[in-house]
């Protein structure tokens, strides 16, 4: 628990990460950081040969993609943010920087020069602290630091090197690799930080927070063990540390990052303190007894309430009025959602501390996230979805301890209970609740979809059955990514009649068609490859057990595939998502890749291969052999 008092100094902050890499922000968001995720625009074509080091260009991309992403949010609606972090990851070998590969053949070149060699991993950090003027100039103060990691890759043959190119697993991976998935199996050695080759040094990232939040004093100093992370209790009880921190801070250091006043104001602003806690001190409570209760137990303690928080604003529409409106003040908001003020107000503000809405002088505004997701008609609007996980699961998870007891899912119970209430006819009840489902699925799979459908190279499937494929949403970003593909939509009859509602104006009939069909009980349309998402997880064993085994008969060995998409979890079963999804006490179960693997293999498929994709859902890929 000696970090997460530094993660937790970021809480209350508008922390930003400039990047898209999808393995950043799980590094980030498992030790309980919020943050905003705005990927940088800056493009990575700095002069290579300018830098005297390798890790010095590293350290230049990162600190460029976080004060391009600190400025744009500045300028746009003066939506500064408090913190912003941005990261380069480069493979070196012999000099040469190898950074992610432009397509196969370059991935292929970059994995036979690394095969059977020592390579280093360098990860630069940025972390930009922006300050907003009274004169709306943007101030930002520049920290940096680099990590290097050690990686020896195994003697690798060119038909294992061609295989894992094909994987797809290279192409978004700096070095053409990716350590933490299948590219693990290339790597005899690593010595450093793991973290770091994956894309984000989290262990130096502490220790940099600590120093940025709690400067040492001359006094405490000493009683820091060398390389560990200094903890909060080290500094806080410090007369003096107001003073020290102002002398204290670090000189820039060429070889292991530096701290730089940007002053994009053209101002001289003489030195930025930051005050650490001197509660405990004021408080008078002796560092020995100073217990600090650990973050994860306090965000636990609040997390309905952050949750519930958000179903509320998104029931009551208040970022579809802003959107339309734009900037409200709190009056204006409560009368269009026909609210109490008092109650408005305590809203809009706990919606601000989470993060999903900007106030500025008593007038509040959607965040990007909020406009991009949370209203409910925006083209990737998971507004439904949020309602579903309100209206539908938020009850589930009320009878929990029965649940636990029971183990069962409760979803009986609480249409019981909810029964003498439902004073509606009960097939327009049913009609609702159907289009609302799919709306909800909808909009979950929208933004979703492309990372499933691009998890693998898919093109040698020229007809795909998606079954369960509700709405159609993979099936549209299928065809627009593999143009030989089509796709057959297989869903039950209530299902397909309503899937017109959710289609674009313009799109292929000929590539995408929509059957009717019960996939437990009736013919399989004929395809090279079968896609179930979020089907798996849902069915009891007899009932998978029938489904695969009538996929298995339906499919050519060596020629046809299943694709899932599920959340896979870890080996160890720690992931959070598949394991909290799991207390609902469904029939089915949440599985890890080698469970698939394991059970894809008794249905003939013995290529399994899965892809965390860092989106809602993962995919897996079978071949039948
Ligand atoms: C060696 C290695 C790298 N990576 C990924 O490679 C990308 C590097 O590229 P980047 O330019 O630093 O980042 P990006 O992905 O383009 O994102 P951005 O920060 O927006 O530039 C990052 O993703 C890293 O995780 C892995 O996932 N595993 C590995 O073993």
């Amino acid at each position: 628990m000696l970090l997460n008092p530094v993660i937790s100094k970021l809480a209350g902050k508008r922390v930003v990460l400039a990047s898209a890499s999808p393995r950043r922000q799980d590094i980030l968001t498992n030790v309980g950081l919020r943050f905003e995720v705005v990927p940088s625009w800056f493009k990575e074509t700095l002069d290579k040969s300018v830098f005297a080091a390798p890790y010095e260009y590293a350290l230049e991309t990162a600190k460029q993609k976080a004060l391009e992403v600190a400025r744009r949010m500045h300028m746009k609606h003066l939506k500064t943010p408090d913190i912003v972090i941005g990261a380069d990851t480069i493979v070196t070998l012999e000099e040469a920087i190898l950074e992610k590969p432009v397509d196969k053949q370059d991935a292929y070149n970059m994995l036979s020069r690394l095969s059977g060699k020592e390579h280093s991993v360098f990860t630069g950090v940025s972390i930009v602290l922006c300050n907003r003027q009274k004169d709306n100039q943007l101030e930002m103060d520049v920290f940096d630091f680099y990590e290097e990691t050690k990686v020896k890759f195994a003697d690798l043959s060119e038909d294992l090197l061609w295989e894992y190119v094909h994987s797809g697993e290279p192409m978004d991976k700096a070095g053409g690799y990716g350590i933490q998935s299948l590219g693990g199996m290339l790597v005899e050695s690593v010595h450093g930080d793991f973290l770091n080759v994956v894309g984000f040094p989290l262990n130096h990232f502490c220790k940099k927070l600590a120093e940025i939040y709690y400067p040492p004093s001359k006094q405490t100093i000493n009683r820091i063990k060398h390389d560990s992370i200094p903890y909060v209790e080290t500094f806080e009880n410090l007369s003096d540390v107001e003073k020290d921190c102002c002398v204290k801070r670090e000189a820039p250091d060429v070889k292991k990052g530096s701290q730089e006043k940007c002053n994009y104001a053209l101002r001289n602003k003489s030195s930025n303190v930051t005050v650490p806690d001197t509660a405990a001190l004021q408080n008078g409570i002796p560092e020995t007894n100073h217990l600090q209760l650990p973050a994860n137990i306090i965000h636990l303690l609040d997390g309905f309430k952050a949750s519930k928080t958000l179903f509320a604003a998104c029931k009551l529409k208040v970022f579809d009025e802003l959107k339309e409106k734009r900037d409200l003040k709190a009056e204006d908001i409560s009368e269009k959602i026909n609210a109490s003020l008092r109650g408005t107000e305590k809203l809009l503000d706990a919606c601000v501390a989470l993060g999903l809405l900007e106030k500025t002088h008593q007038v509040y505004s959607n965040t990007e996230a909020a406009n991009t997701f949370l209203v409910s008609d925006g083209e990737f609007s998971i507004h439904e979805y949020i309602m579903h996980t309100n209206d539908n699961l938020w009850p589930l998870f009320t009878n929990l301890e029965l649940a636990v007891k029971e183990g069962t899912c409760q979803k009986q119970r609480v249409i019981e209970k909810h029964s003498h209430s439902l004073v509606q006819d009960t097939h327009l009840c049913n009609q609702d609740k159907k289009k609302s489902f799919m709306t909800a699925m909808h909009g979950m799979m929208k933004i979703t979809a492309k990372d499933i459908a691009t998890a693998f190279d898919l093109s040698e499937y020229s007809s795909a059955c998606d079954l369960g494929g509700c709405t159609g949403s993979l099936a549209h970003d299928l065809v627009q990514i593999y143009t030989n593909m089509k796709v057959n939509v297989f869903d039950l009859p209530g299902v397909i009649e309503n899937v017109c509602h959710f289609q674009p104006e313009h799109f292929d009939t000929s590539r995408i068609t929509f059957t009717s069909g019960n996939f437990l009980e009736d013919q399989l349309p004929e395809a090279d490859l079968y896609i179930l998402s979020r089907v798996v997880h849902d069915l009891p064993d007899e009932k998978l057990d029938h489904l695969l085994q009538k996929i298995s008969n339906a499919c050519y060995p060596g020629k046809s595939a299943l694709l899932l998409a599920e959340i896979v979890l870890d080996e160890e079963k720690r992931e959070p998502r598949a394991l909290l999804q799991s207390l609902s006490m469904s029939e089915g179960k949440q599985r890890s890749g080698s469970e698939y693997r394991s059970l894809l293999q008794n249905y003939g498929f013995t290529s399994v291969v899965f892809r965390k994709t860092g989106n809602l859902l993962d995919a897996v890929l079978a071949v039948k052999s």
